[in-house]
């Protein structure tokens, strides 16, 4: 069995490459779970509030998929990772699975940080709406189930920032804590923000979802040709990054840092 990043590799070999390493794999992740998704077309009676089936629950049916599913995963352990981060955090159950010794590699005081609201909110009034088709083809436990697959992945994502952060603050410490003592945003926001960086993965996710999302077909002998059809259309999977994606796992940078000396 493989363990996770965050908890088998020794702090000293945690660094700004082997983060980036590991967004560059989220990418992955992220790109798949959208081409997941845009199988399905809105099935917008899962996101209606006066529609849920599911009794006992006041939201929609999407909201208590990643609730019920939420509960399950918690009592799997995939809390206690300190890469997840769950929407709906309150009544938790405890996980029952024996206890892994996951490296503490955050700074206590910004490793509870939770943006998830701020995720959840994209999603569905931003992202959603540009990347699936109208229509409603009744599949609805397997939309909220692909909806919560892309939640999951950009959500880890987001968070990731906590761990790029504090990779970013023990490589120069000198440099960030005069702007965290005066709790200057700006400046925090101007030392850890890299726009060449930010440039090549605007492009490298652009391509990602040119080449995992294209139609590949084969002919009798073998040639395969593409249609030049993507699943998902890759200039929104570019601005999904570049409105988004980068934006708020600065923002998680930036509130770690704000509670890194505390
Ligand atoms: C994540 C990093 O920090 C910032 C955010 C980036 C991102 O979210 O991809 C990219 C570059 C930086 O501006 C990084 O430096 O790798």
């Amino acid at each position: 069995m493989t363990t996770p990043v965050a908890s088998c590799v020794s702090d000293s070999v945690v660094t700004l490459d082997s983060v980036r390493e590991s967004l560059v794999r989220q990418e992955d992740t992220i790109v798949f779970s959208l081409i997941e998704r845009a199988k399905f077309p809105t099935n917008a009676p899962i996101y209606d509030h006066s529609l849920n089936s599911f009794p006992g629950f006041s939201g929609s049916f999407v909201e208590s998929v990643v609730r019920e599913t939420e509960a399950v995963q918690a009592k799997a352990g995939r809390y206690e990772n300190p890469e997840e981060n769950p929407f709906f955090p309150d009544n938790l159950p405890p996980s029952l699975v024996p206890h892994r010794n996951y490296t503490q590699f955050l700074h206590p005081a910004g490793a509870s940080i939770n943006i998830n609201k701020k995720v959840w909110d994209m999603y569905f009034t931003q992202l959603l709406p540009l990347f699936v088709a109208p229509g409603d083809d009744g599949n609805y436990a397997a939309t909220a189930s692909s909806d919560l697959g892309c939640l999951q992945a950009l959500s880890r994502r987001i968070h990731y920032g906590k761990f790029v952060a504090e990779v970013k603050y023990r490589d120069a410490p000198h440099d960030y804590e005069p702007a965290i003592r005066s709790k200057d945003r700006d400046a925090l926001m101007n030392l850890l923000t890299f726009k060449s960086v930010e440039d090549i993965v605007k492009m490298r996710v652009e391509k990602k979802a040119m080449t995992f999302g294209q139609e590949v077909n084969v002919n009798a002998n073998g040639t395969s040709t593409t249609n030049g059809n993507y699943k998902v259309d890759p200039p929104i999977v570019g601005r999904l990054y570049e409105e988004w994606v980068m934006p708020l796992t600065k923002l998680v940078q930036v509130e770690y840092l704000l509670r890194r000396l505390d």
